[in-house]
């Protein structure tokens, strides 16, 4: 692989000479100081498209988003990708107690040369889209329910238009219901954008709901176990499909050595 157009800031990359159009990483290395965590990381995700990162517990996966996302530097290995403006959402929504959702929504917007009545405008536009009501608007996080407040949290990402998205674990922290209607809101959404979007969880069937593609990497120091496709089409995401896509997932067994399942942990997935 070579990287193109380096020079305009446009990286894209180009393989048996064709330009690649989405995420690369290529050959990722990580370590915090003498601990090794990612110890070579490679996989494609088609710009547009939404990908999961799937592995056991400490095995590095919000390591990777950080590096995806430019808040860490790697020690080897490269991401490519035409991404400017990448935005995350993070378990813990992370909102400024004294704004109230609005404020908060509209926040990164400060940034961009737009008056105080546009910002309110786009605010609003998103505080809708994510399923807040006005008066929801005009509360302080505080008077906001664990749900609501991730709805804040994403349209704050929103808000900046961004072009790559990092969620990390964002329903975590959501009771079952809530889970699902969250993924079913922010599916909808990335798609009306055509949003890449990267995906961190330990929840297989929120993978197969969200994602186009699973990238399950193996235990610490972390590599590619498997990258496997969802086969379901985004509107056929239902339970009782959901759940055969999950049972072909556990049964194959380059996942199944990663995630550590044998036959007795399959219900916990
Ligand atoms: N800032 C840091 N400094 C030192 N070590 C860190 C730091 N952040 C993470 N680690 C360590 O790196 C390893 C990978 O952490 P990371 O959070 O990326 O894994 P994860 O797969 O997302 O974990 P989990 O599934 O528990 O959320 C862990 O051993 C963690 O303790």
């Amino acid at each position: 692989m070579q990287e193109s157009g380096a020079a305009d800031g446009v990286h894209g990359l180009v393989v048996d000479g064709l330009v690649v159009d989405g995420l690369v990483v290529d050959g990722l290395v990580h370590a915090y100081a003498a601990e090794p965590v990612l110890a070579d990381i490679s996989f494609a995700l088609p710009a547009g498209r939404v990908g999961a990162i799937v592995g056991p517990s400490g095995c590095g996966k919000s390591t990777l988003l950080a590096l995806v996302g430019g808040l860490l530097t790697p020690a080897r290995g490269r991401i490519a990708g035409a991404f400017r403006r990448p935005a995350f959402v993070f378990q813990d929504p992370c909102l400024l107690p004294w704004r109230t959702a609005r404020d908060n929504i509209a926040f990164g917007l400060k940034a961009l040369p737009l008056g105080r009545a546009e910002r309110q405008r786009r605010a609003d536009a998103l505080r809708e889209a994510v399923g807040l009501t006005a008066a929801d608007g005009d509360k302080h996080p505080q008077a906001l329910s664990g749900g609501m407040r991730q709805r804040v949290a994403l349209a704050r990402a929103l808000a900046i238009e961004p072009d790559l998205l990092l969620l990390d674990e964002p329903f975590a922290a959501l009771d079952v219901g809530l889970r699902r209607q969250m993924q079913t809101l922010v599916r909808r959404l990335i798609d009306a954008r055509g949003l890449t979007t990267l995906l961190v969880t330990h929840d297989l069937a929120e993978a197969v709901r969200m994602a186009d593609r699973i990238v399950v990497l193996s235990a610490r120091p972390a590599t590619v176990a498997a990258v496997r496709e969802v086969t379901l089409p985004a509107a056929g995401r239902h339970d009782g499909a959901v759940h055969a896509e999950v049972s072909r997932l556990v049964a194959d067994p380059a996942v199944a050595r990663a995630l550590a399942i044998d036959d007795t942990a399959v219900d916990l997935v």
